[in-house]
């Protein structure tokens, strides 16, 4: 993605120093959604003090489908943007003449390479130049209420520096620790935590018992990710004298740290995931859903043995149902309105990243050790200590400081067309229901596409061993099987109830490998020998047999027929066997209670009992809500709330009175795929 395309009038004259473009239109980045946010520009040539710089006043924002805030945000109106530091070569570079002819377009193929130099045009700058410290600090003010954050930014970064230069800032210690404070929560509300927790210090190396400062810098490093600092300066701000302190916020902040560090260090996310799947109210839309901490304590990255690349492995043993990890996205997208289009937030969460990257070394660090579309066979093993809470607090330093803000590494480094390479690599969009989301399978189809880090290092497998529900921007990972210490993590990147026959090779060569997982090898092996039922299986699978009552009956005569074939495998093969034709066996079933009274052409007995078939499902696809509905609905295996609780239980970590709401809300046939299947039988006359 990534690419900034500027329209210059033809009449502008080339060149860098002293070169001129009037009236030329930037169309920030966004390949795949290429016209989404119109800026207009005027680029003028700079006043050499500042060499090789092409300085752009940007008049007005028009034409976007991004709220005129953010647009704002990344190029306000009257903003002053620059290319700083290129050579006429790099500039020629990185502006492309896209279509030459009477409206050339240019093209910026590193848009961090842009950066606000103000926010305020020339007029009004010269007028701020002139102001005193004071009046800088009115008009800071007056421009943070008015939530133009990037505008005070810059004046009370004015403000401070008029301070500093006054020669003695003993004088002015107070004005200049309020300066550094005010220009903190600018930047907490800007989500540049760095430069907010850098202010801070600033601001208490000047008066170490300012409980403002002190309350933001726990704010800090809260976002920070380091919530054991965090809470250790929160707690000390609260015996201080903060005018924050107003209605607990203090204490509220501190209580919020302390959840999070709990969470992060013990996995202690009982009560938050419990609320979340109970209360209709807490999770109706993905977009109100609670924020949490991240949670890895139990794995690491491992370079594989078998040719996969790296992979997420276990440094503990787990036991089916425990916590392995929670991930929260690196950026993330919502369908909003009918609008939207997944190319649309696939522009966004891309945009996003890069404005991440922009803003920390440290998120380009990390996003950099994922793979993009060319490096399929990465072997470079990152260190855990880039990702992760308590980084700083655990290894006994300082957090970052300004040296992780973008301006200080090389700018050439966020490359934004391989940001978008790398999301399309390894980015996860809901478009379906083949990973085992079981909180969107209760909420209600909620459509979304992101890039969460450490489960991007997550290998599949047809025989997973994790399951995933996502609250929010949190990517839960439960274990569904029990794990040993140095056991691979895997999850399903398909619908593992395909058969590898119908689907699931297809799928996996789609993703560009072969999957070799035991499934696979058993299906293979058995590939020959099952040809002729496997391609009538498929067949009617495709023809809908949901549907069409005579498929059904077709693939119900095909369960005997396995089962003659499969009668001397092992039990795992025999599983794995009924599971990729399971579809033939619910057949069986459902023709065997339809057809009572009238001809039956198939007999009870000819195929294991519903409870065997539950118990092969469950060895293939535990912990996964659609294996549930199959047995409850279509294999008519009674459930008890207890062995619901326990296999709910297997897919988030859930006591019995969560597996009873959530067994209510099923039999309520709430589940969006039973709504979905119930218009369709309903269409079909099959349902009223
Ligand atoms: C999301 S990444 C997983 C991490 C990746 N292995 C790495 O080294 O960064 C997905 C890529 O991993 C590889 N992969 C995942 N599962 C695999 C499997 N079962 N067999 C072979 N390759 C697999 C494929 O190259 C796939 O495109």
């Amino acid at each position: 993605m990534a690419d900034v395309q500027a329209a210059a009038a033809t009449s502008s004259r080339s060149g860098l120093c002293g070169e001129l473009f009037h009236d030329a239109f930037l169309i920030p980045w966004s390949p795949s959604a290429p016209l989404r946010v119109c800026v207009g520009l005027q680029l003028q040539a700079d006043s050499g003090v500042r060499y090789n710089r092409v300085t752009l006043h940007i008049h007005h924002a028009a034409s976007s489908d991004t709220p005129p805030s953010s647009v704002q945000r990344l190029y306000p109106k009257g903003a002053m943007v620059s290319f700083p530091g290129l050579s006429a070569k790099d500039f020629s570079n990185r502006l492309v003449h896209r279509e030459p002819g009477t409206f050339p377009f240019l093209t910026v193929k590193v848009p961090s390479m842009l950066q606000v130099l103000s926010f305020f045009p020339p007029t009004v700058m010269v007028t701020f130049q002139s102001m005193d410290s004071s009046q800088l600090k009115d008009q800071g003010n007056y421009h943070f209420r008015q939530k133009n954050y990037d505008g005070a930014v810059q004046l009370y970064g004015m403000c401070i520096d008029k301070l500093v230069a006054s020669g003695d800032p003993a004088i002015d210690a107070k004005s200049l620790v309020l300066a550094y404070c005010n220009r903190a929560q600018c930047f907490l509300l800007l989500g540049r935590w760095i430069e907010a927790y850098d202010d801070c210090i600033k601001a208490l190396e000047l008066d170490p018992h300012h409980g403002k400062s002190s309350f933001r810098l726990g704010k800090a490093l809260h976002h920070m990710q380091e919530y054991s600092l965090a809470c250790d300066v929160l707690e000390k701000t609260g015996e201080r004298n903060c005018p924050e302190n107003t209605g607990g916020v203090v204490a509220e902040q501190l209580e919020k740290s302390r959840t999070f560090l709990a969470q992060s260090t013990l996995g202690n996310y009982g009560e938050f995931l419990q609320k979340y799947l109970t209360s209709a109210e807490s999770c109706k839309a993905g977009h109100n859903a609670p924020e949490c901490s991240e949670y890895l304590e139990p794995v690491a990255i491992r370079l594989t043995p078998d040719g996969k690349g790296r992979g997420l492995f276990a440094t503990k043993d787990l036991k089916a149902g425990s916590l392995v990890l929670v991930s929260n996205a690196m950026a993330m997208a919502r369908w909003k309105n009918s609008k939207d289009t997944f190319r649309s937030l696939q522009g966004d969460v891309v945009t996003e990243l890069v404005q991440r990257c922009m803003r920390s070394k440290a998120d380009l660090q990390r996003l950099d050790t994922l793979p993009d579309s060319s490096q399929s066979k990465r072997t470079d093993v990152p260190s855990m200590s880039l990702f992760g809470p308590n980084q700083a607090a655990r290894a006994g330093v300082e957090p970052p400081q300004g040296h992780a803000i973008i301006r200080d590494c090389q700018l050439e480094d966020v490359d934004a067309e391989r940001i978008e390479r790398i999301f399309l690599t390894t980015g996860y969009a809901s478009d379906g229901e083949h990973r085992s989301d079981l909180a969107r399978a209760l909420i209600g189809a909620d459509l979304f596409c992101g890039l969460w880090l450490l489960p991007s290092f997550i290998n599949h497998s047809c025989f997973s061993n994790l399951s995933q529900i996502d609250v929010g921007r949190a990517a839960f990972f439960h274990a569904t099987r029990d794990i040993n210490a140095g056991d691979e993590l895997t999850v399903s990147y398909i619908d593992a109830h395909d058969s590898w026959a119908l689907y699931r090779r297809q799928r996996c060569s789609q993703f560009g490998f072969e999957c070799h997982c035991k499934r696979c090898a058993v299906e293979a092996a058995y590939d020959e020998k099952i040809k002729h039922i496997s391609s009538v299986y498929t067949e009617n699978m495709v023809y809908n047999s949901f549907i069409d009552p005579g498929a059904q009956r077709f693939l119900a005569g095909l369960a005997p027929q396995i089962e003659a074939v499969i009668q001397d495998a092992s039990d795992e093969e025999k599983y794995i066997i009924q599971t990729a034709y399971i579809a033939a066996y619910v057949s069986y079933y459902m023709e065997i209670r339809s057809s009572a009274g009238s001809s039956i052409l198939i007999h009870e007995g000819e195929v294991p009992p519903p409870a065997s078939l539950a118990r092969a499902l469950r060895f293939c696809v535990p912990g996964h809500y659609k294996t549930i509905c199959r047995l409850r609905d279509e294999l008519y295996v009674p459930l008890e709330v207890s062995d619901f609780c326990s296999w709910i239980g297997s897919d988030c970590g859930q006591n019995e009175q969560t597996g009873l709401e959530l067994l209510r809300r099923m039999e309520a046939g709430t589940w969006p795929w039973q709504i979905r299947m119930n218009k369709q039988m309903a269409q079909h006359g099959l349902r009223n």
